[in-house]
């Protein structure tokens, strides 16, 4: 099991802290903030009920979580230290010295530094070659972005190690191949940022009017397609070239103020604190990270459905968490309902009454199906040769509430399975508690001609073997009822 230690233990170090514990890492704290252990047991609250659920398979089991005293007991023997300790080069500095007396040569030491060059952070270090930046974006335990910034003193081979145990925990590494202050991102949150403060003191717009103009409309199409592939897009059929005719003179006109700063006075910073109270004031900070997580989960988990984007990274890691998390037939212990679906409930999952929402026992119970039917070799290959089951009914009972976070696994019970018929009993439990059954009739069916057929001789024999297997198993509580006709 990998380490991290995690020095300075604010927002950020929360984060990463959540990210590589819910991963399956052990984690140590260095912070000398005697509020340090709260605070990060807030962080990893909301990265509980959001980071899982992202995931369509088990994350792996998390880690052991350790606060330390002494910086040198935290990062000795670790694999990862990342540094998050306030945006100071002497502080940082001082940081790195204590740590790289005590840590392992071979550890990657990565700083969440906003603005700072990594070779300003390796000046007169220890070991240059082994400090690089790794700039995330806050929450880090759900966006995937970190930009790696890397000098000529860090191989190619340490880049690429770092760069492989970030995506070992779903990260998404962007390698800046030149150093530059504020990296990538940060200089264009930078030039949002002034422009904004300009907008607002000079009255054209409230920080409300500032920020509806970013969500309702040019913030959605980023996050999606950033800004050249959507620029692409606006040049219609002829694309770049002719979006870059027709709006490059605007550029000199010019419309931004850019490199101008306004004056951080008393009244600036009073208009624009009591303008953020007046549009957000109601919610406390911890109500406004949930509703953030709620509505970032929900727009990967759009995202994901497109493999597109930060979509497409929380696919590419559900395939890496994927060997080993389900049984095949033959791992699977047929004398017992057989493991077919495990995961974590998703924050969109949810409803108004704060529970799993009906539709979404009926997708858990229809993706155990499906997992059956790879089991039995009904599986992507022998669909495209033309055989299939179609599910001709379904009965669902909700038995206990499910919550958002909530590990929950599905174990499946085969009642019948000869011929075309195939009678499945699911049932969905949170550890040993039982939530909910979903009973299913399918038959086999020829893609064809659409019509009932008999299934391939292998799934027969497969089919057999459950049937073998399970025979001893009683009839499950429950199977075969219907909501009864009042009396
Ligand atoms: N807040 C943000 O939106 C982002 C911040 N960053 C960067 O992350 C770093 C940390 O920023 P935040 O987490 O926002 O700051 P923060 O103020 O929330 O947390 C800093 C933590 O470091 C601790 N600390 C201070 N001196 C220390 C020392 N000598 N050893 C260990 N811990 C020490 C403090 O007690 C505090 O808990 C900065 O470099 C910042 O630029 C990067 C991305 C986003
Ligand atoms: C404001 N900030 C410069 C600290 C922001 C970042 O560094 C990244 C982020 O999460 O927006």
């Amino acid at each position: 099991m990998k380490t991290a230690a995690i020095i300075g233990g604010g927002v950020i170090g929360g984060g990463w802290a959540a990210r590589f514990l819910l991963n399956g890492w052990n984690v140590r704290v260095f912070d000398p903030d005697p509020e340090a252990e709260r605070k990060i047991g807030e962080v990893l609250d909301n990265a509980r009920r959001s980071l899982p659920g992202l995931s369509d398979v088990p994350l792996p089991a998390e880690g052991a979580l350790t606060f330390h005293v002494e910086m040198a007991d935290a990062v000795q023997g670790a694999d990862w230290i990342q540094e998050s300790v306030p945006e100071r080069l002497d502080l940082k500095l001082k940081v790195y010295k204590g740590l790289q007396e005590a840590c392992d040569p071979g550890a990657v030491i990565g700083s969440s530094t906003s603005g700072f060059k990594p070779s300003e952070l390796q000046e007169g270090a220890l070991r240059p070659e082994q400090i690089v930046v790794t700039h995330p974006f806050n929450p880090v335990y759900l966006l995937p972005l970190i930009e790696v910034v890397p000098t000529e003193a860090n191989s190619a081979e340490f880049v690429s190690h770092a760069q492989d145990l970030l995506k070992s925990v779903g990260f998404f590494p962007l390698h800046v191949k030149k150093e530059i202050d504020a990296h990538i991102a940060d200089r264009f949150l930078e030039a949002v940022w002034r422009e904004a403060l300009w907008l607002v003191k000079d009255g054209i717009a409230t920080t409300e009017e500032i920020d509806e103009a970013i969500r309702m409309g040019f913030g959605i199409r980023w996050a999606q397609m950033g800004l050249f592939e959507t620029y692409r897009v606006a040049g219609g059929e002829a694309g770049m070239k002719h979006f870059m005719a027709q709006f490059g003179p605007a550029l000199e006109w010019p419309w931004t103020k850019l490199m101008d700063v306004p004056e951080f006075t008393d009244e600036l910073v009073d208009l624009i604190a009591g303008q953020s109270d007046a549009q957000s004031g109601m919610h406390s900070i911890r109500e406004l990270e949930r509703i953030r997580d709620n509505n970032l989960v929900g727009m990967m988990r759009a995202l994901k459905a497109q493999n597109w984007g930060a979509g497409a990274v929380l696919n590419a890691h559900d395939a890496a968490l994927k060997p080993g998390a389900l049984p095949t037939l033959d791992q699977a212990d047929l004398s017992q309902p057989i493991l077919t679906l495990a995961r974590a409930v998703p924050l969109d999952w949810t409803d108004y009454n704060g529970h799993m929402t009906e539709s979404k026992y009926l997708e858990a119970f229809a993706n155990s199906t499906d997992r059956f039917m790879e089991i039995i070799g009904c599986d992507a290959d022998y669909i495209a040769s033309g055989g299939s089951y179609f599910t001709a009914e379904t009965h669902i009972r909700h038995i206990d509430e499910t919550h958002a976070g909530a590990k929950i696994e599905v174990r499946t019970q085969m009642l019948l399975g000869a011929g075309k018929k195939l009678h499945l009993f699911h049932s969905m439990y949170e550890g040993e508690k039982l939530l909910a059954t979903g009973e299913s009739f399918l038959l086999h069916v020829s893609l064809e001609t659409r019509r009932p057929s008999a299934p391939s001789a292998e799934i027969e024999a497969a089919l057999a073997r459950v049937a073998e297997g399970q025979s001893g198993l009683p009839y499950p509580d429950g199977a075969g009822n219907a909501i009864r006709k009042p009396a």
